[in-house]
C-alpha cells in the first residue's frame, strides 16, 4: 500500500508559508513521490491560491469542513467548497476539534461523508486520552471511536491514529503500542484503508514510526511547517 505523508498545519501560515510548499516541491523526486503521496492540509486562507497551481505531486487538502453543502453556518467551509479550491482530502475529527469545539462521532461521520459526497477523501481521526492510555484502555477508546466516526461506505477512507496526549508533546507511544493499535484499526476500518500515525513526528523518529505493520502514513503538525523537515520526514 502507497504511504500516506500528511502536513497538518493547524493555524499556522500566512501568504509567504505558500512559499514552503514550493520548497517542498522543489525537493521532491519521482522516486520520493513514487514511495509516498505527499499532502499539505494549510489554512483555509491559503488552499484557494496554492489549489490555483501545480505543486510536483503535492496534494491539497482542508482541516475541517461543515457537514452541509451550503446554508446558514456562517464561518463555515463545506466539503464541497474545499475540493472547489483544490483539496482531494479534509481531515475529520482531529482531536483538537473534539476537544475545543465539542466535535463528537456522530458529527465526524457525518463530515465524513459530506466528504465522500464532495469526491474528496476524509481523514478521520481518532486517540485516546493519557488517562485512557495509563488505564490500558487505549484499544478499546479508539477502535469505538472509529466505529462511531466511519461512515456506513469506508471503501474510500485514510485514518489517523493520533493519540492525545502525543501531539504537540514531543512524547509518543512505544512502536510495540503504536503496532497493537494499528492493527486494531486495521480490523474496523477494512483492508483498503491507509491507518497513518500522528503525533511528534519528526524526521528522526519517522523511519522507525513508518517501519511498524500497519502504519501507512504519517499526519504531522509543527514538523510540516518547513519544508526542509517535511522533506527530511518524506525521505525517511
Ligand atoms: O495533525 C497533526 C497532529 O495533531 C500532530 O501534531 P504534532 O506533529 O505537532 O504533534
Amino acid at each position: 500500500m502507497k504511504r500516506l505523508i500528511a502536513g497538518n498545519w493547524k493555524m499556522h501560515g500566512l501568504k509567504a508559508a505558500m512559499a514552503e510548499i514550493e520548497a517542498l516541491s522543489g525537493k521532491l523526486t519521482p522516486a520520493d513521490l513514487e514511495k509516498s503521496d505527499v499532502l499539505i492540509c494549510p489554512p483555509a486562507t491559503l488552499l484557494m491560491g496554492l489549489g490555483e497551481q501545480a505543486h510536483n505531486g503535492v496534494a491539497l487538502g482542508g482541516q475541517n469542513c461543515h457537514q452541509e453543502e451550503m446554508g446558514a453556518y456562517t464561518g463555515d467551509i463545506s466539503a464541497e467548497m474545499l475540493a472547489e479550491a483544490g483539496a482531494s482530502y479534509c481531515i475529520v475529527g482531529h482531536s483538537e476539534r473534539r476537544a475545543k469545539h465539542g466535535e463528537h462521532d456522530a458529527l465526524v461521520r457525518q463530515k465524513a461523508d459530506a466528504c465522500h459526497r464532495a469526491g474528496i477523501t476524509p481523514i478521520i481521526c481518532v486517540g485516546e486520552s493519557f488517562t485512557d492510555r495509563a488505564q490500558g484502555k487505549a484499544v478499546k477508546v479508539v477502535t469505538s471511536q472509529l466505529w462511531a466516526s466511519l461512515p456506513e461506505d469506508h471503501s474510500q477512507v485514510v485514518v489517523a491514529y493520533e493519540p492525545v496526549w502525543a501531539v504537540g508533546s514531543g512524547a509518543i507511544p512505544t512502536l510495540d503500542d503504536i503496532g497493537e493499535v494499528h492493527a486494531a484499526l486495521r480490523e474496523v476500518a477494512g483492508q483498503n484503508a491507509r491507518i497513518l500515525y500522528g503525533g511528534s513526528v519528526k524526521p528522526s523518529n519517522a523511519a522507525q514510526i513508518l517501519s511498524v505493520p500497519n502504519v501507512h502514513g504519517v499526519l504531522v503538525g509543527g514538523a510540516s511547517l518547513k519544508a526542509e523537515e517535511f522533506y527530511g520526514i518524506i525521505s525517511a
